[in-house]
């Protein structure tokens, strides 16, 4: 029979403190393309000479008006001369697509985790939990499988895989870490999320804008962050502490973003909605996230926004009547990389963290005590996770 204490430390499985981010790793693809030459070269690439030049010109406008510097894609120019159905607007090239996504999308991932793990300090048999997320390249067993076996993880490490939850995935993969280190005494959680651009890229095709927009804005990342609860002292060191995370849909913006998933790949819709839908609805949610703290001045937090696109970024400022600088994070993140999708607000985190130390900030969020992470994806889907930021020595 099973013994009374036995049953009673079973139940008292609960971590002290809160969920606490203690290490983030990332990576990039190394092909880069710049968005100054990419209308060129995109056209080049998918041979479109013969569309107009006024078709051509919105590209360009595009990839001007997107403030985005460089992206990183896993495609170079051999691997689509290799793989000419990935070229094309509607040819079939699922197939060719996945034979990419199931080696890059592993790969990318356990260099982002293997920096992650690193700056953890602790063997990675430690790992307890994994929460993996992409949206590419579903198969089984998933990437959380294959990461497994890459990095040497024991194989009593309990996984979560999500595919195809779209760029909001970074919130969802964080609430679940969030309550597996609060509920698993000791867990330490290896959250994953990789993202690359290789099943929606397409050839044009006049008239589809949509299509144009997907291929101007959207960069290859992979990010890794490793959370638990009860740092040990002098061993693991907290960057952000997981206060609160939690979604809300929005029916009337399901039109606005969307992906399909199809022979010939990912199509992706984008609505010009879209930006003013995500801004005007934001409040709502933000009040809800900040009133245990009776916290309402927005601009005495931080900022970590779901980089969709530029417009995104302006209208979330406009209409929370934030300061000039407040998204500057964000900003940079979009200009270095694209929208790296559901990586995105993970490369945010870290920039902010390493810029707060290097200008001496007193805390790893800007000098601030309290922020926000945003992201924003189908459905209309918005994840609000609350950060605590954490003292730095100055
Ligand atoms: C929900 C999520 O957030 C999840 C995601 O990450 S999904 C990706 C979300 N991102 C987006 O939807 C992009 C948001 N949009 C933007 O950032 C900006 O509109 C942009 C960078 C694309 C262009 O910048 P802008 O300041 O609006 O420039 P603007 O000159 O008005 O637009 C350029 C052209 O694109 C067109 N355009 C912009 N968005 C469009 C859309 N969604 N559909 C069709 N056309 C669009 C404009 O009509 C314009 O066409 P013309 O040149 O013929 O006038």
């Amino acid at each position: 029979m099973a013994s009374t204490e036995g049953i009673q430390a079973y139940r008292n499985n609960m971590a002290e403190g809160p969920a606490t981010i203690m290490a983030i790793g990332t990576a990039n693809p190394p092909n880069v393309v710049d968005a100054s030459t990419f209308p060129d070269y995109y056209w080049r690439v998918t041979n479109s000479e013969h569309l107009s030049p006024e078709y051509r010109v919105k590209l360009k406008r595009i990839c001007e008006r997107s403030s985005i510097r460089k992206r990183h894609l896993v495609l170079t120019e051999q691997l689509l001369k290799e793989n000419p159905t990935l070229t094309t607007y509607v040819d079939a090239s699922y197939d060719e697509r996945q034979s990419i996504v199931l080696d890059a999308v592993p790969k990318l991932a356990c260099e982002a985790a293997a920096k992650a793990i690193k700056e953890w300090g602790r063997p990675k048999t430690d790992i307890t939990h994994m929460v993996v997320c992409t949206g590419a390249g579903v198969d089984v067993p998933g990437v959380d499988y294959k990461m497994m076996n890459l990095l040497g993880l024991p194989p009593t490490v309990n996984r979560v895989m999500l595919y195809n939850v779209g760029c909001h995935a970074s919130g969802t993969v964080l609430r679940i870490a969030k309550d597996l280190a609060e509920n698993n005494k000791g867990a330490r959680v290896l959250v994953v999320s990789s993202e690359v651009s290789v099943m929606f890229f397409r050839g044009p095709a006049e008239g589809d804008v949509e299509i144009l927009l997907g291929q101007a804005l959207f960069g290859d990342g992979s990010a890794a962050i490793i959370v638990g609860a009860d740092p040990i002292e002098g061993v693991e060191k907290p960057i952000f502490q997981i206060f609160s995370a939690s979604q809300m849909t929005l029916p009337e913006g399901e039109h606005l973003v969307a992906g399909h998933l199809r022979e010939l790949g990912l199509t992706f819709h984008l609505k010009p909605q879209l930006p003013n839908t995500v801004s005007s609805n934001i409040h709502k949610p933000l009040k809800k996230a900040f009133e245990p703290l009776n916290i309402t001045d927005w601009n005495s937090i931080f900022w970590i926004v779901h980089p969709g696109g530029r417009a995104i970024l302006d209208q979330v400022q406009e209409k929370i009547g934030l300061e000039e600088n407040k998204l500057d994070v964000s900003r940079y993140v979009l200009a270095e990389n694209g929208n790296m999708m559901s990586a995105s607000v993970f490369f945010i985190m870290d920039e902010m963290r390493k810029r707060s130390a290097a200008q001496g900030c007193s805390t790893t969020g800007e000098g601030h005590e309290w922020g926000v992470l945003f992201g924003f994806g189908p459905g209309l889907s918005i994840e609000t996770v609350v950060l605590h930021s954490v003292p730095l020595s100055i």
